[in-house]
C-alpha cells in the first residue's frame, strides 16, 4: 500500500515536473517573441531628431484644432475648467473632443479609430486622466496611447509655487521618463501556479533616444547637467545598458555635465534638500519616473499641481501627472491646475507662449493669494470657484 502510494506520488511528481518544464519553455518562448516584437517596434528612431517642431496650421476660423480627451473620474470637471479659461483668454484653439473608451475590434479591446485619427491629424492633444483596473481588465489606455504614438519621452517638471507655503520653497525639478518600455512593457505571465514573471524590457534605441531628448531639453532650457537615475547595482544588464546609452549620448553634448545616481539615494536627497536638483534634468527608465514624479509632487503641494507632456516625433499628448482621483470625482473638489499647467506646456510647444504666460500668471497668483484655492491645497473653493477667479484675473489683465 505504502509502496504503491509512493509510486503514484512519484509518477505524479514526474508528470508535474514535465508539465512545469513544458510551461516554463512555452512562456520563455512567448516572452522571447513578445520581447522581440516590442523591441522591433522602436527600431529606427534613435538617431532621428528628438522631436519635430509643431507644424500645425490654423484653420479658416483662425484657430488650431487640438484633440481633447476629457478622461475618467475628475477628468471631465478639470477639462471643463481648462476650456472655460481658454475661452476667457481667447486662445486660438478649437477643441476636437474624442473618447478613448476601449471598443472591441476583431476580438481585441482597442482605442476607437476616431480618437487615433484625431491625434494623428492634429499632432497635439490634451488628455484628462484615464483609470486603469487593478490586477485584471484592460491594459492601461494611458500606456496604449503612449505606445500607439511612440511618445517616447515623458517630461515632468515640478516647481514650487511662489507664495504657496509648503515645507519646501525651492523645488525646481525636471524629470524625463522613458515612456514606452521598461517595467511598463506589460509582458507578464504565470509560468506555473504561484510563479509569475514580469519582464522589464530595455532597448538600446529607446534608451538612446530618451537620453538624447534629455540632453536637448537641458540645453534648450538652460540646465547645465543631466543625471541618469538608475538601479544598475541590482539590474546590472537592463539599467546598465540604459546608462551606457546615456554615457554615449553625453559625449555629443560637451557643454552639459553628466552624472549618474541611484534612485533610492535620489529620493533621499531630494526630500532632504531639493535645491541642487534645480540645475539639472533627470532621465530614467519608465517606472522610476512614474514613482519619483509623484514624490516630487508631494514636495510642492500635491498632485493637483504637477503637469506633464508625452513627447513623440509625430505627436505629443499633454496630461497631468495625477490619475482620475475617484475619491473626489463628481464632487466639484478637484484642482484643475495640473491639467491647466499641462495645457500651458502644450501652448509653448505650439509656440503660443504669450497666451501661456498670461494664463500661468493668473493661475499661480490665484494660488499665491490663497483666498480661492481648492481643498487639496488647504482651501475651501470648488473647482468652479477657483476657475472663476482665474477668469476674473484674465479679464483684468
Ligand atoms: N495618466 C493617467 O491618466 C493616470 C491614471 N491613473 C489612474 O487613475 C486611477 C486613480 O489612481 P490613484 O492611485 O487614486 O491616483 P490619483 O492620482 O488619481 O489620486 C491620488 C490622490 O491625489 C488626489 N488628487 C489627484 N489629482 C487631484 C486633483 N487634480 N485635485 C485634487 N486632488 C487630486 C486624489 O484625490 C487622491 O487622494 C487609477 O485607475 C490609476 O491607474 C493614475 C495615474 C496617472
Ligand atoms: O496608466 C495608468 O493607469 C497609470 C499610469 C501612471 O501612473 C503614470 O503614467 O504616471
Ligand atoms: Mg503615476
Amino acid at each position: 500500500m505504502l509502496a504503491s502510494r509512493t509510486f503514484t506520488r512519484g509518477a505524479q511528481a514526474a508528470a508535474r515536473s514535465t508539465q512545469v518544464w513544458f510551461h516554463v519553455l512555452y512562456w520563455q518562448f512567448d516572452a522571447l517573441l513578445n520581447t522581440v516584437w516590442h523591441s522591433q517596434t522602436f527600431r529606427g528612431y534613435a538617431a532621428a531628431a528628438p522631436t519635430a517642431a509643431f507644424a500645425g496650421q490654423k484653420g479658416s476660423n483662425g484657430k488650431y484644432t487640438v484633440t481633447l480627451i476629457p478622461g475618467d473620474g475628475i477628468g471631465p470637471e478639470i477639462s471643463q475648467s481648462v476650456k472655460d479659461i481658454y475661452t476667457a483668454a481667447q486662445v486660438p484653439i478649437e477643441w476636437e473632443e474624442v473618447s478613448v473608451a476601449p471598443v472591441l475590434k476583431g476580438g481585441k479591446t482597442v482605442i476607437p479609430d476616431a480618437a487615433i485619427s484625431s491625434v494623428k491629424k492634429n499632432t497635439v492633444a490634451l488628455k484628462g486622466p484615464l483609470a486603469t483596473p487593478i490586477g485584471k481588465g484592460h491594459v492601461s489606455l494611458n500606456l496604449t496611447l503612449r505606445r500607439t504614438f511612440n511618445l517616447f519621452a515623458n517630461v515632468r517638471p515640478c516647481v514650487s509655487i511662489k507664495g504657496f507655503k509648503t515645507p519646501y520653497d525651492d523645488v525646481n525639478t525636471v524629470l524625463i521618463r522613458e515612456n514606452t518600455e521598461g517595467e511598463y512593457s506589460g509582458i507578464e505571465h504565470e509560468i506555473v501556479d504561484g510563479v509569475v514573471q514580469s519582464i522589464k524590457l530595455i532597448t538600446w534605441d529607446a534608451s538612446e533616444r530618451v537620453a538624447r531628448y534629455a540632453f536637448h531639453y537641458a540645453q534648450s532650457s538652460g540646465r547645465s547637467r543631466v543625471t541618469a537615475v538608475h538601479k544598475a547595482n541590482i539590474m546590472k544588464m537592463s539599467d546598465g545598458m540604459f546608462l551606457s546609452a546615456c554615457r554615449q549620448v553625453a559625449k555629443e553634448f560637451p557643454s552639459i555635465s553628466y552624472d549618474e545616481d541611484l534612485l533610492d539615494r535620489v529620493c533621499l536627497q531630494i526630500t532632504q534638500n531639493p535645491r541642487p536638483y534645480a540645475d539639472r534634468v533627470m532621465v530614467m527608465p519608465n517606472l522610476y519616473g512614474d514613482i519619483l514624479s509623484d514624490m516630487c509632487a508631494g514636495l510642492i503641494g500635491g498632485l493637483g499641481l504637477t503637469p506633464s507632456g508625452n513627447i513623440g516625433r509625430d505627436a505629443s499628448i499633454f496630461e497631468a501627472v495625477h490619475g482620475s482621483a475617484p475619491d473626489i470625482a463628481g464632487k466639484g473638489l478637484a484642482n484643475p491646475t495640473a491639467l491647466l499647467l499641462s495645457s500651458l506646456m502644450m501652448l509653448r510647444h505650439m509656440n503660443l507662449d504669450d497666451y501661456a504666460a498670461k494664463i500661468e500668471k493668473a493661475a499661480l497668483s490665484t494660488i499665491a493669494e490663497g483666498k480661492t484655492i481648492t481643498g487639496d491645497l488647504g482651501g475651501k473653493a470648488s473647482t468652479q470657484e477657483y476657475t472663476a477667479t482665474i477668469i476674473e484675473k484674465l479679464a483684468k489683465a
